[in-house]
C-alpha cells in the first residue's frame, strides 16, 4: 500500500493530541509501520527551535520563518526518509497551522506565506489532513483543566483562537479533499469513531 502523509492540526486544546495515538494504533493493526511526529519539533533541532518558538517572544516574520525552517529540517530529517522507505508519517500539525496562526491569528502576509510553503515543500502535501474544530472558550476550559503552564500561543486570547479557527476552516473549504473537519466538541469516544471512518475511507482503499 502507497505510504500516506497524514496531519492533525485545530486550535490548542481542541483535542487532537489525545486522539492520535488512537489513530496510529489504528494503522499499526494493519501491519503498516508508521512514524509520529510533532511540529514544530520532530528533530533533535526542529525541538531546540520548538523551545524557542513556544517561550520566546519574536517578530512575527522571524516565527513564520523559524517554523519553516524547523519544517525543512523535518522533511529532510524525518517524513520524506520515512515516506520513502514505505512507512506511515503521522504529525501534530504542519503548515496549515502556520497558515491557520501566523496568517490567520497573527496577520502574517498570505504571499509571504505562500513563497515559504513553495520554497519548503514545492511539491508534497499530506495525503489527510483532520482539522479539530472547537469553539475557543471550551479549549480555553480544556488547556485550564490540565494544570500545565501555558506557553506563549496558549496565553492567546479567544479572539486570536477565532481568527486561527477561522482561518483552518478556510483552508478546509480550499482544500475539501484533502481536510476533513472534525467536530470536537464531541466526546472522545464518538471522536475516534469518526476518527476511524475517516482513516478507512481515505487510507485503507
Ligand atoms: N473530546 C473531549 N472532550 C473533553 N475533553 C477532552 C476531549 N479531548 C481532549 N480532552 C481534554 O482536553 C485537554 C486537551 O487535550 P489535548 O492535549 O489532546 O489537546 P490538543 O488539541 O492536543 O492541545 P495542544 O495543541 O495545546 O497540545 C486534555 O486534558 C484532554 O484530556
Ligand atoms: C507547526 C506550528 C505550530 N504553531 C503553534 C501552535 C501551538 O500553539 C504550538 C505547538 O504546540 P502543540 O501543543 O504541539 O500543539 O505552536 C504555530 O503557531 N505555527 C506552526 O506552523
Amino acid at each position: 500500500m502507497k505510504s500516506r502523509f497524514i496531519t492533525f492540526e485545530g486550535i490548542d486544546g481542541a483535542g487532537k493530541s489525545s486522539q492520535i495515538a488512537a489513530a496510529v494504533a489504528l494503522i499499526e493493526s494493519r501491519g503498516i509501520p508508521v512514524v509520529q511526529t510533532r511540529e514544530p519539533g520532530g528533530t533533535p533541532l526542529g525541538e531546540k527551535l520548538r523551545e524557542l518558538l513556544l517561550h520566546e517572544s519574536m517578530h512575527l516574520e522571524t516565527e513564520a520563518m523559524l517554523m519553516f525552517a524547523a519544517r525543512r529540517e523535518h522533511l529532510a530529517a524525518l517524513i520524506e526518509p520515512s515516506l520513502a522507505a514505505g512507512k506511515w508519517v503521522v504529525s501534530d500539525r504542519f503548515t496549515d497551522a502556520t497558515y491557520a496562526y501566523q496568517v490567520g491569528g497573527r496577520g502574517l502576509d498570505e504571499v509571504r506565506f505562500s513563497a515559504l510553503e513553495n520554497w519548503v515543500h514545492p511539491h508534497l502535501q499530506p495525503d489527510l489532513t483532520l482539522i479539530f474544530d472547537l469553539d475557543p472558550a471550551v479549549a480555553a476550559r480544556r488547556l485550564a483543566g490540565t494544570g500545565n503552564a501555558p506557553d506563549r500561543f496558549e496565553r492567546e486570547k479567544a479572539d486570536f483562537f477565532e481568527r486561527v479557527r477561522n482561518a483552518y476552516l478556510r483552508r478546509a473549504a480550499a482544500d475539501p479533499c484533502r481536510v476533513k473537519v472534525i467536530d470536537a466538541s464531541q466526546t472522545p469516544d464518538e471522536i475516534r469513531k469518526e476518527l476511524q471512518e475517516i482513516l478507512l475511507e481515505s487510507c485503507f482503499q
